[in-house]
């Protein structure tokens, strides 16, 4: 019999989890008693090795065989880190590392091996990315170091949780012949998350759009800040969002593959917010000033509506369409949206 029992390592664990991260903490804590734990451990494993990457008073040469090893550490009975990350929530996944292993423990093994596997590959390809002098000078380049990129920090997260999900059997296990179904799945919200966070991420000295895409429209990254560039800079992110839209089908069609009530919300609902974001940035030019936020009421509508595969469906048509009104005849990508959009919807 499945041992139930809430111990005071596994309420440590869901406090760490509503401390990182309130509204998607509340989704996993819906999820079928069967596969709750082992995704909220796989969520706050991957919290830790973020905060890890993110910590920059680690020197790389404790910070690199840390994150190439950090799979390791879930072998062990006891481990923690005292590191110095600025957000509180984030240290606090380190330092309670303890009750992370003590639960991983109890997981069923083959549910520890998926996530040992996925955190042992993301571990080494953030360590690859902070060796690489060219990315860290001059960040993204070509559209396929894009992808590549967004493999590493969310197409292995899709990775895991569809082997997971397979595991408990709830999803179909004809997924595992669809790699690219659960890489759609991370790129589609990874690169949302990307052109949303423009201005936050130049403040920060950084942004993961792609060269081969930006320099189309500017001769630097920053050069969309300035007012004179705005229209450049707003038919970038048009370009971008054009891309995201390419994982559209592959993500309508891996839901459609999920078979459980719970898996298939927690699945819907991160995808639903993204096109929504997709839509609200789309032709958008505070994107180029602050990080923009769908509304709360458009949240809360769209978490009802993606509860069944049709209202998925009725979701992205609803704002493709959108985005299909809005498209500016003067935007050099409005022949490739209009051929695409359309393409999207004999899909649908
Ligand atoms: C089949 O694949 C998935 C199925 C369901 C959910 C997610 C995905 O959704 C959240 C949703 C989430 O975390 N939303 C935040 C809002 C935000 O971050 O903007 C939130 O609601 O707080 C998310 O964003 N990421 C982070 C990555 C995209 C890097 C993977 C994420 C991180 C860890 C886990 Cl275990 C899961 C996810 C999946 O991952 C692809």
């Amino acid at each position: 019999v499945k041992d139930t029992t809430e111990t005071p390592d596994l309420k440590q664990c869901y406090k760490l989890l509503k401390l990182t991260s309130r509204s998607f903490a509340a989704v996993i804590m819906e999820l079928n008693p069967e596969l709750r734990n082992a995704v909220m451990l796989f969520y706050l494993i991957l919290r830790a090795l973020d905060t890890v990457e993110d910590d920059m008073s680690i020197a790389h040469d404790i910070k690199v065989p840390l994150l190439r090893d950090f799979h390791k550490k879930l072998s062990l009975d006891d481990w923690s880190f005292d590191g110095n990350s600025p957000d509180e929530k984030d240290r606090a996944v380190l330092t309670e590392f303890n009750s992370i292993l003590h639960e991983f423990h109890r997981l069923n093994r083959e549910y520890r091996e998926v996530i040992i596997k996925i955190t042992k590959e993301m571990g080494n390809g953030m360590a690859d990315y902070i060796l690489d002098e060219e990315f860290n000078l001059n960040g993204v380049q070509t559209i396929k170091d894009y992808d590549m990129y967004c493999h590493y920090v969310a197409g292995l997260v899709g990775d895991g949780l569809t082997h997971l999900m397979i595991i408990a059997r709830f999803a179909s296990p004809e997924l595992i012949k669809r790699p690219e179904l659960f890489e759609s799945m991370g790129l589609f919200l990874q690169k949302t998350n990307i052109i949303r966070d423009y201005a936050e991420d130049i403040e920060a000295g950084r942004s993961f759009w792609p060269k081969e895409v930006w320099s189309i429209y500017g001769e630097k990254l920053t050069d969309f800040q300035s007012a004179k560039n705005t229209k450049q800079g707003v038919f970038c992110i048009n370009h971008l969002v054009l891309n995201a839209l390419e994982h559209v089908t592959d993500v309508l069609t891996y839901l459609s593959s999920i078979q459980e009530q719970s898996s298939f919300q927690f699945c819907a609902i991160p995808q639903v917010m993204a096109i929504a974001t997709l839509a609200l940035v789309f032709n958008n030019e505070n994107v180029l000033h602050t990080n923009v936020k769908i509304r709360k009421g458009t949240t809360c509508d769209l978490i009802l509506k993606s509860r069944t595969y049709k209202g998925c469906v009725d979701i992205f048509e609803y704002y493709l369409r959108d985005i299909r009104k809005r498209l500016n005849v003067e935007d050099p990508n409005y022949l490739k949206f209009n051929i695409h959009v359309a393409k999207i919807d004999q899909f649908i």
